[in-house]
């Protein structure tokens, strides 16, 4: 049985059950069910803290797990990233208060709030900087007002919580994080499996497919605006000199795919959503 942990709480654990529903696993019916086995596909799912899935999936006492880069990569455990899975996207950022500091070469002998204490440390030292890292659970933004930091180091997603604090992002990002598929050192049976499904929720999330009839002699220019993942699939009308094309293209894109086939003189243009997909 393929032993995977999930985040049970936190900006993580909603879009990670859906993904895996998404993906045909069963999950667990209510918040505080810790274990879930989905017998038929051969998993079992352990619900634990998105902060210490990596030591769990590290020390392999579990086969893999979703969660944060940021966090794997604060934890310090062996575990990698086997994928990244297009969701649970963040920056991780320094701030100060406005005009304050501008420059990470400032920290030398500052206290610098953060949750995240060994990536942080990681990024300062490999730059030379010794801060003072005061380590706090959550509402770092707080930090600095109370007076226990200079600064802070913290996850930005869109910079309200920040701002709302009267702080500042300075220098450069420390990380682009994202959340991930982490394994161990071995890479246990069922693992593939499981990348292809989520891989087919990711697609079917992001792609829609489209269909449209053209005259043939502007099938170049069409395939032009939209390619495929492949290539279109095209087939003759029963009207000389036309086809039918269908091509899967990304749904941020669909509108403006469509009015430009149309410019070019496509017909009947159809958009229809991808319920699951293996590429
Ligand atoms: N807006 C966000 N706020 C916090 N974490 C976010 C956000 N967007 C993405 N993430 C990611 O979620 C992970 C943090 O999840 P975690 O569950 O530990 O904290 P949380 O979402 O802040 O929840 P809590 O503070 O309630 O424990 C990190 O990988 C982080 O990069
Ligand atoms: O840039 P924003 O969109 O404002 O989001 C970022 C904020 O969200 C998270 O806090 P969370 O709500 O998880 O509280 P916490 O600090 O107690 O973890 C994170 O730690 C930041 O504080
Ligand atoms: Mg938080």
């Amino acid at each position: 049985m393929l032993r995977i942990a999930v985040p049970n709480k936190g900006s993580l654990s909603e879009i990670a059950a859906e993904m895996l529903a998404e993906a045909g696993y069963s999950g667990r019916r209510d918040s505080r069910q810790l274990v879930h086995t989905d017998a038929r596909n051969g998993v079992e799912f352990f619900y634990l803290r998105p902060r210490d899935i990596a030591t769990y999936v590290g020390s392999g006492a579990l086969d893999i797990g979703i969660t944060g880069r940021d966090l794997l990569l604060d934890s310090g455990s062996a575990a990698h990233e086997i994928a990244h899975l297009d969701f649970g996207d963040s920056t991780f950022r320094f701030a100060a208060p406005t005009n304050e500091i501008s420059d990470i070469a400032d920290l030398a002998g500052k206290r610098v709030a953060t949750s995240y204490p060994k990536l942080v440390d990681d990024f300062l030292r490999a730059r030379g900087i010794e801060a003072i890292l005061v380590k706090l659970d959550g509402a770092v933004e707080s930090a600095v007002r109370l007076g226990v930091a200079d600064a802070v180091a913290d996850v930005v997603s869109t910079g309200a919580t920040l701002r709302a604090a009267g702080l500042e992002i300075f220098g450069p990002v420390i990380l682009e994080s994202t959340a991930v598929l982490i394994g161990g050192a071995k890479r246990p049976e069922g693992v593939d499996r499981l990348l292809r499904r989520l891989r087919g929720v990711l697609v079917a999330r992001k792609f829609v497919i489209m269909d449209y009839d053209l005259r043939e002699s502007d099938l170049d220019a069409a395939v032009a605006i939209a390619g495929g993942i492949e290539s279109p699939t095209v087939s003759p009308l029963k009207d000389e000199g036309w086809v039918a094309v269908r091509v899967m293209v990304s749904a941020d894109e669909a509108n403006d795919v469509m009015d430009r086939l149309a410019d070019l003189g496509a017909r009947a243009i159809l958009v229809t959503a991808i319920h699951a997909a293996r590429l």
